[in-house]
């Protein structure tokens, strides 16, 4: 008789069970990862959901009730609950078990999680960098990681075993794996992740605000670069007051030199200088080409509703 491998971990529970949540639980049940999958979820009707779409095995209210017995424990939630969640689950999580999170910042984890749990519970923070601006446990789905960068921040004394058990979970689910300081990667995603989104917020909020332009001109002729912001300013708005909160310092500092920059270029418009604006719109074009033939480009199937970019 052939002998199966027994999956990675026994029990995985998912604490929220949105976007991120739904589309690991169906990432991790396509790959065998977990013996069971159950979730906490606040909500009656997102665990209905959760169960109805056969995400999980076990629905939970409480996110103690849901890390008994569990192996795997990932935080899924927006960042601001996570250390609220750290202090319920900490007193009843099992000895050896891994607990890990999605959050956008990593710097806070270490700060609000770590505390409260105890020490033979290894902590290994992470970072899938891939998602959209949708939702909820019926937005996920099983190809959300596929080829993209998941990235892992756990502490200096972090346990390997643990660690490269998470690096395993991510790979099987498709994902590239980095490894990096959390304040590295919360520098480098207040640039690439944060700031863009602050901006995109931004400028959907300027135009509706603009007196002489009315609501309907500007979703008519929204065709030019002011569509594709409108999508990245949908996200979820509980999720990203949480990042700008929790990035503070880089995010400032990006946004100090976001600002610089583009003063150089109003001064640059103003007086005319062509080449400078020529030059800097030549090396983004080729940034943007090499993003595209990395093929970092989330495309989420079509489930009857809009996908991402359109
Ligand atoms: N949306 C995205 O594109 C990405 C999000 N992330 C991170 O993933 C995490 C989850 O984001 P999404 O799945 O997009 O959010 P989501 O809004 O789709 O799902 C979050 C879920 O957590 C639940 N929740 C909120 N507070 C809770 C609490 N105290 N206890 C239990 N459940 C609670 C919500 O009801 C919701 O079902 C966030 O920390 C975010 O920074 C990471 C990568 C991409
Ligand atoms: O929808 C988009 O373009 C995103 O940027 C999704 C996203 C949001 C938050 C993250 O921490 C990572 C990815």
């Amino acid at each position: 008789m052939a002998e199966t491998t027994p999956p990675l971990f026994r029990r995985a529970a998912l604490i929220g069970i949105g976007l991120i949540g739904s589309s690991m639980a169906l990432a991790m049940r396509r790959a065998g990862l977990a013996g069971e999958i159950v979730c906490a979820a606040r909500s009656a009707a997102t665990r209905a959901t959760a169960l109805r779409l056969g995400l999980v095995d076990a629905a939970f209210a409480e996110a103690a009730e849901a890390v008994r017995g569990a192996d795997l424990i990932v935080l899924a939630t927006p960042i601001g609950a996570f250390g609220a969640i750290a202090a319920e689950i900490g007193p009843v999580v099992e000895a050896g078990a891994i607990v890990t999170d999605v959050g956008s910042v990593k710097a806070m984890v270490l700060r609000d999680v770590g505390p409260h749990l105890p020490l033979n519970v290894h902590l290994v923070p992470g970072h899938p960098v891939a998602g959209t601006e949708h939702s909820g446990p019926e937005s996920g789905f099983a190809e959300l990681f596929e080829n993209r960068w998941c990235i892992l921040t756990p502490p200096e004394d972090a346990d390997e075993r643990a660690v490269d058990k998470v690096v395993a979970l991510w790979a099987a689910m498709g994902a590239k794996v980095e490894r990096m300081t959390a304040q590295h990667h919360d520098l480098v995603l207040a640039i690439t992740s944060h700031v863009p989104h602050l901006i995109a917020y931004n400028i959907v909020g300027t135009a509706s605000d603009l007196e002489a332009v009315t609501q309907s001109e500007v979703i008519k002729y929204s065709a030019g670069g002011f569509r594709d912001f409108t999508r990245i300013a949908a996200s979820d708005p509980t999720m990203w007051r949480d990042i700008f909160l929790n990035n503070k310092e880089a995010v400032l500092e990006m946004l100090g030199r976001f600002v610089e920059d583009l003063t150089a270029l109003q001064r640059a418009i103003r007086w005319g200088e062509g080449d400078t604006l020529f030059d800097l719109f030549t090396r983004t074009r080729a940034i943007r080409r090499s993003i595209v033939d990395a093929g970092q480009e989330t495309q989420a199937p079509d489930f009857g509703r809009r996908a991402p970019g359109e």
